[in-house]
């Protein structure tokens, strides 16, 4: 699904208002009754709630929210911060439709902040998408107010202060919502990890917004839904043999880390792979035998780490390359022979990315269009640097995308895809039990068995991490958060792939 920026928004607004033949009024009235309706489905009528309103129509929907908060028993009172005078047009419509019974103040400086009972809901309608500079003055004083309080704050659209698609200067004030409730599409910005704060827990509720609009419109921007991936899955043929499915070679383990090489090939063959070939340190060997009897195994002729390639390297049609594998002299050069021999696509991951990072040498050898790099953010810095905030650093990372031709999967809450066209994917599933040693070695297995079917190296990284997401998400339902380990997360995928089968 896209991802519309604030101006795509707007217009996504204007449109919708044409080619309904609707006034903007109607469009702030269905958008405040769905922000309403998940409202009244969280709180119950007996909490008392206090709607913060800015100038703008995001404060608008916080009127028209109160007006309808009100109507359904709701305690509701208004505090309009600002100067009314500058306000939207929609916003002195629906102020004027604002029931007397309502309690109206009006925060014009900072001598007018208000205290909060203990258990009061803030509705927080400030500024949305429409926000065109940091929030300083009385503004910036109600929301530092608000962010010292206990109390839940429940943000209509944005977070106030927080841009929607650039970083925001530092010098703005940001409400720290518990929930942001989001018209039609999420928000770039709800995928930033340096977000989550303000951001809280996010949903979104359709306000019927023109699918032509959104269908037409150009973005490099995107969120993976089950519907986004679901079809790409492929059905199996009838007359099928292993031959169909591809031979993966996975480079994986080290001594202490054999672990690391079961884990990934299990993770393959469960996304479905013909044939596997585990190739690790001959410490390893017996282990691989013994934990993954699917597998081939070929034991390195150097006990603890891996120091040469298989002979025959034209059997395979992909390799998965990294976890586990340490930073040895010897693998270093295995790494450099495969850059410099192999015409395989390579799914890099773990230590391999290490290797490479360490070294100009082994960087100008890696050959174009047919990389998977799979880095969790501190491994992504030594690829390329740090950046400065996480914007540059999907910035960064297209860049890199686009010099090397190459994909990168950026692991993280929101697992972002760079793809050489310059697009970026972010996942929506996953969930924080899979912050826990061995998870990414399940998912370059799991990659590496779709390139393995022939999928495209897109398909198989779009595929790969939302199942893995997924699988994760089903094991809450067993293990739950904090127990969660990586085997429990290869253990579910099966359950994933049949899940995501369902999707139509
Ligand atoms: N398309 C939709 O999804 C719909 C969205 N709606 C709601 O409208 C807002 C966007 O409204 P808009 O009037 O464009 O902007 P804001 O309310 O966010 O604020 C604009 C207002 O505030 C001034 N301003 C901007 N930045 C600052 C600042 N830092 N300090 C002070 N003042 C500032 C600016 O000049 C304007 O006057 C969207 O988020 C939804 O909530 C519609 O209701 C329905 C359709
Ligand atoms: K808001």
């Amino acid at each position: 699904m896209k991802l519309l920026t604030a101006a795509q928004t707007r217009e996504a607004d204007a449109f919708t208002i044409q080619e309904e033949g609707i006034s903007s009024t109607e469009l702030m009235e269905r958008a405040a009754k769905a922000f309403a309706g998940w409202f009244e489905n969280k709180f119950p009528p007996s909490e008392e709630v206090f709607v913060f309103c800015g100038p703008g129509n995001n404060g608008g929907d916080g009127l028209v929210v109160a007006r309808l908060l009100h109507q359904r028993h709701y305690k509701v009172q208004v505090l309009v911060v600002g100067d009314t005078q500058k306000a939207s047009a929609d916003f002195k419509v629906n102020l004027e439709q604002l029931p007397k019974e309502v309690p109206q103040n009006h925060i014009k400086s900072e001598a007018d902040l208000v205290r909060l009972p203990e258990k009061a809901c803030v509705i927080d309608a400030l500024f949305g998408t429409g926000l065109n500079r940091p929030v300083t003055g009385v503004y910036a004083k109600v929301i530092e107010q608000l962010n010292q309080y206990d109390n839940t704050i429940t943000s209509i659209d944005m977070p106030s202060g927080l841009y929607t698609d650039s970083q925001t200067p530092a010098e703005g004030a940001i409400i720290k919502a518990d929930y942001t409730i989001s018209f039609q599409l999420p928000k770039q910005a709800f995928f930033l990890s340096q977000h989550e704060v303000y951001v809280g827990e996010w949903h979104v509720v359709p306000i019927g917004l023109s699918e032509q609009f959104i269908s037409q419109t150009q973005t490099n921007l995107f969120f993976t839904t089950a519907k986004d991936v679901a079809h790409l899955l492929k059905p199996r043929k009838k007359f099928s043999h292993k031959g169909i499915y591809g031979h993966a070679l996975l480079l994986c383990g080290g001594f202490g880390k054999i672990g690391a090489a079961v884990l990934a090939a299990r993770g393959c063959l469960r996304a479905g792979v013909g044939l596997l070939t585990v190739q690790a340190p001959s410490a390893g060997y017996t282990v691989l035998q013994t934990a993954v009897p699917e597998a081939m195994t070929l034991a390195d002729k150097h006990r603890k780490h891996l120091s040469e390639l298989p002979q025959e390297m034209d059997k395979f049609n992909v390799i998965g390359v990294g976890p586990g594998l340490g930073t040895e002299r010897v693998t270093k050069s295995t790494i450099g022979q495969l850059l410099a021999t192999s015409s395989h696509p390579l799914v890099i991951d773990a230590d391999a990315i290490n290797i490479i990072s360490s070294s100009e040498k082994l960087k100008a050898q890696l050959k174009r269009n047919q990389l998977i790099f799979t880095p969790h953010p501190k491994e992504f810095e030594r690829l390329i640097g740090k950046s400065n905030n996480d914007y540059d650093r999907l910035k960064d990372m297209l860049e890199f995308c686009q010099e090397y031709d190459c994909y990168v999967v950026l692991k993280g809450n929101n697992t972002a895809l760079g793809t050489p066209d310059g697009e970026i994917y972010f996942n929506t599933t996953g969930n924080p039990g899979m912050a826990t040693g061995g998870t990414g070695d399940v998912l370059t297995g799991i990659i590496t068995g779709f390139v393995a079917q022939n999928y495209t190296l897109k398909e198989a990284c779009l595929l790969g991490v939302y199942l893995h997401g997924l699988a994760a998400d089903l094991a809450l339902n067993t293990v739950g958060e904090v127990s969660m380990t990586a085997s429990d997360v290869v253990d579910h995928l099966p359950q994933a792939i049949l899940q995501l089968q369902q999707v139509t």
